[in-house]
C-alpha cells in the first residue's frame, strides 16, 4: 500500500487589481498572492480500482465526491494528458470554507495534481497547462509560495522574501459566486486607470510590507459588499482589533483578512473577537504565513 499526503494552503490575495479584459470575459489582473497556514489535507492512496474521493471536514458536508469535485477533475485531467496508468483513492479533510475567495478548490486541486505528479514524473509544463484548463486560482497554488499573479492568473511572477507578519482570517458563513462579483464590478464603474504597484528589492521589516500595500486594493470588495453587506460587518470587526495594520477582503469574498507585524498579536486578535465570531458563526483563523521552502 502507498499513501501520499500533502496540504492545500488557502490562497490569500493581499491586494487585487482588475487591469482589463479578454475578448471571452476574463479579467486581467495584477495580485499578490499569499499562502496562510491553515488548509485542507489531501492525501491519495493505492492500489486502487479507480479514482474515487472521500470528504471529511467541518466544511465537507456541502461537496459532492463524485467526478465533479475539482480533486478529481485535476486527477483524471493530469492523468489524460501524461497518459499515465493507475487510480487512486483521495481523501480530502475539507477544513477551509468553500466558494469563500481564499481558493479552497483551486488549492485542493494544485495539491492532487502536486502529489501526482511527483509520482508520475511529469512534465511542469504539462501541470502548468493542466492547472490553467481547472481555473484561474490554481497555476499559483501549485508551488503555494508569495507570488505575483497577472494574466488571468496564470502569469507568475517571484516576489521578494515575506517578512513574519500575522495574519487573522474571517469567514463569515456567506457563499460568493466568483463570476456574479465580476459581474458586477463592471456596473460599479469597472476597471480604472491606476500606476502599477512596484515592489522594492525586499520588504525589510512587516511595516515596509504594510506601506506597499497601503497604495493597493482590493477591486472585488465593493462589489461583492454589495452582495452581502456582512462583509463590511467583518472588515469593520477586523480594523478594530489592536495592531490591525490592514483589513481587507480576499478574491472575491467573503473572507477578508487583517495583517499584523507578528502572528502572536493576530492570534491576540482572534481571541478577542471569538465570543463575538462564535455568536454569529463567523470561521476565524489566525497565525503566520506559510513560507514554502
Ligand atoms: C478572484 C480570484 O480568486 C483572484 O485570485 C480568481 O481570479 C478567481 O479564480 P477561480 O475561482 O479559479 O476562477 P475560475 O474558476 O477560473 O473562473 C470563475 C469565473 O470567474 C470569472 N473570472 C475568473 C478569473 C479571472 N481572471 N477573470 C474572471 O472574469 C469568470 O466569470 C469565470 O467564469
Ligand atoms: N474540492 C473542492 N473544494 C471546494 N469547492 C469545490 C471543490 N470541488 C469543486 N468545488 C466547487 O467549486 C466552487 C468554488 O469553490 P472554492 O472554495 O474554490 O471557491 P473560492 O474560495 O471562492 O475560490 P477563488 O478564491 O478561487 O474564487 C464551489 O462552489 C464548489 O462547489
Amino acid at each position: 500500500m502507498r499513501l501520499l499526503q500533502d496540504t492545500a494552503h488557502a490562497k490569500i490575495n493581499l491586494f487585487l487589481h482588475v487591469t482589463g479584459r479578454r475578448s471571452d470575459g476574463y479579467h486581467l489582473l495584477d495580485s499578490l498572492a499569499v499562502f496562510a497556514g491553515v488548509g485542507d489535507q489531501v492525501s491519495m492512496q493505492a492500489p486502487a480500482e479507480e479514482m474515487s474521493l472521500v470528504i471529511t471536514g467541518h466544511f465537507g458536508k456541502g461537496l459532492d465526491c463524485n467526478a465533479d469535485n475539482l480533486v478529481l477533475r485535476a486527477a483524471n485531467l493530469l492523468k489524460d494528458a501524461t497518459k499515465s496508468t493507475g487510480a487512486w483513492n483521495f481523501k480530502l479533510e475539507k477544513n477551509l470554507p468553500v466558494a469563500s475567495g481564499i481558493g479552497g478548490g483551486s488549492a485542493d486541486a494544485a495539491c492532487a495534481l502536486r502529489l501526482l505528479a511527483t509520482e508520475w514524473k511529469s512534465d511542469p509544463s504539462i501541470l502548468y497547462s493542466v492547472a490553467e484548463k481547472l481555473g484561474a486560482d490554481v497555476p499559483v497554488c501549485i508551488a503555494q509560495k508569495a507570488t505575483r499573479m497577472q494574466g488571468i492568473g496564470e502569469v507568475l511572477h517571484t516576489v521578494p522574501q515575506l517578512p513574519d507578519i500575522g495574519m487573522l482570517l474571517i469567514n463569515p458563513g456567506v457563499g460568493v459566486s466568483t463570476p456574479a462579483i465580476f459581474k458586477s464590478f463592471a456596473t460599479l464603474g469597472g476597471i480604472r486607470s491606476r500606476q502599477e504597484i512596484t515592489f522594492p528589492e525586499k520588504w525589510e521589516t512587516a511595516s515596509s510590507l504594510f506601506s506597499t500595500l497601503r497604495e493597493t486594493g482590493n477591486d472585488l470588495q465593493a462589489p461583492a459588499i454589495l452582495h452581502a453587506p456582512i462583509i463590511q460587518d467583518v472588515l469593520n470587526a477586523i480594523a478594530l482589533q489592536q495592531g490591525c495594520e490592514i483589513s481587507r477582503m480576499s478574491g472575491s469574498g467573503a473572507t477578508c483578512f487583517g495583517l499584523f507585524s507578528t502572528p502572536a498579536e493576530a492570534e491576540s486578535a482572534q481571541q478577542s473577537l471569538s465570543a463575538q465570531a462564535a455568536n454569529l458563526g463567523w470561521w476565524t483563523w489566525a497565525g503566520p504565513l506559510h513560507q514554502s521552502p
